[in-house]
């Protein structure tokens, strides 16, 4: 038996970092995915074919008539943790052991900010599950793939596995969530080229939050606020041209308050200043941050503002909500 899975990518509009600590946070799907295949194997084991994952760690070394590979292994088997934690938890919630084979492909550049690992984490349990019989809901796999994020990370809001599982636009909090109206969101997304580690930039704030509480704790407590005041400038009835003007000064705020954090780089702001520049109405960091992408608000400027983005060195996409979240593609009996 055989069963192909996919799982989107998501941007958080407001609230990254803030939402580790309980404050409410806003994310849409996007229709970029991930793509697990899981099928039984004859020799009893885990076997996982990461065909999007650099080798980390890898040195080839020549002589005249050699090549030699060396990889260093720790670094190997750490980044493929959130797949294995991902088949050991399904394997654990449906009592069975059994040799398995699971490939992924994806379309979600890794550390970019865009929850490629809430992706492959969902998109893996929905295959896995599947293939062993189990009968999950959506609600049910965003929690275990929360499970993977929290052993992995150490440390997890829950909004990726969520948003990537169920699909739509998120108003979340505490593990719990609202779906807000579909909205066309003029928006265009900047990759900057290089990856951040959300594992690191979240135990980054941590660290500030521990040493410096009365300074980081506000700074959250107003990013919380601009949240709520996000969601009810989203459900108001106001004209397009009001809400886009108010949304894009709430991402402005909401930016340099993730610069306050320490999780923004030159190569994130120069983005985001471009963008700006070209017209945006606002411009934000999106994910942890750390490198990975920023995303522009940009109503009838979405070309002028992808021309910024590409001029100051970065890669823009221009993507869509996904209503969709996890979809079981394929299943072969
Ligand atoms: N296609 C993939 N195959 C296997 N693992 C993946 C894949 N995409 C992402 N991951 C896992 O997710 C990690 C990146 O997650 P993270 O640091 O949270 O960044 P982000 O979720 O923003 O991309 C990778 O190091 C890897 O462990
Ligand atoms: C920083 C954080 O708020 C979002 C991380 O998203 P990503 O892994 O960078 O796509 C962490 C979390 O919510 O668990
Ligand atoms: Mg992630």
């Amino acid at each position: 038996m055989r069963v192909l899975a996919s799982a989107p990518a998501k941007i958080i509009l407001f609230g990254e970092h803030s939402v580790v600590y309980g404050k409410p946070a806003i994310a849409a799907a996007i229709d970029l995915r991930t793509y697990v295949k899981a099928e039984f194997n004859e020799n009893g084991r885990i076997r996982i074919e990461a065909k999007d994952i650099r080798t980390p760690g890898l040195t080839v070394s020549f002589t005249e008539d050699q090549i030699y590979f060396e990889t260093d292994y720790g670094k190997a088997a750490e980044v493929l943790s959130y797949v294995r934690e991902a088949i050991n938890l399904v394997m654990e919630e449906a009592g069975k052991q059994k040799g398995i084979t699971v490939s992924i492909t994806s379309q979600i550049p890794v550390g970019a900010g865009l929850g490629s690992s809430a992706a492959v984490a969902v998109a893996t349990i929905g295959a896995v599950s599947r293939l062993l019989g189990l009968e999950l809901s959506k609600k049910e796999i965003a929690k275990l793939g929360h499970k993977v994020e929290l052993l992995v990370q150490g440390a997890s809001s829950g909004i990726d596995p969520t948003v990537s599982a169920v699909g739509g636009f998120l108003y979340y909090q505490k593990g719990s969530f609202e779906s807000l109206p579909v909205v066309e969101l003029p928006i265009v997304v900047g990759y900057t080229g290089s990856s951040g580690s959300t594992k690191e930039l979240v135990a980054k704030v941590r660290k500030n939050y521990e040493e410096m509480p009365e300074i980081i704790e506000p700074i959250l407590n107003s990013m919380g606020r601009l949240v709520e005041k996000a969601r009810e400038v989203i459900l108001a009835e106001y004209d397009k041209e009001i809400k886009f003007q108010l949304l894009g000064r709430l991402m402005n705020i909401n930016h340099g308050l993730l610069d306050a954090l320490g999780v923004s780089t030159k190569s994130l702001s120069d983005l985001v200043y471009a963008s700006r520049e070209a017209g945006a109405l606002g411009a934000k960091i999106t994910g942890a941050g750390g490198g990975g992408c920023m995303y522009a608000l940009a109503p009838g400027k979405q070309t002028e503002v992808a021309t910024a983005i590409k001029i100051a060195g970065g890669v823009p996409m221009i993507t869509k909500i996904s209503r969709e979240g996890l979809r079981i593609e394929e299943v072969e009996e």
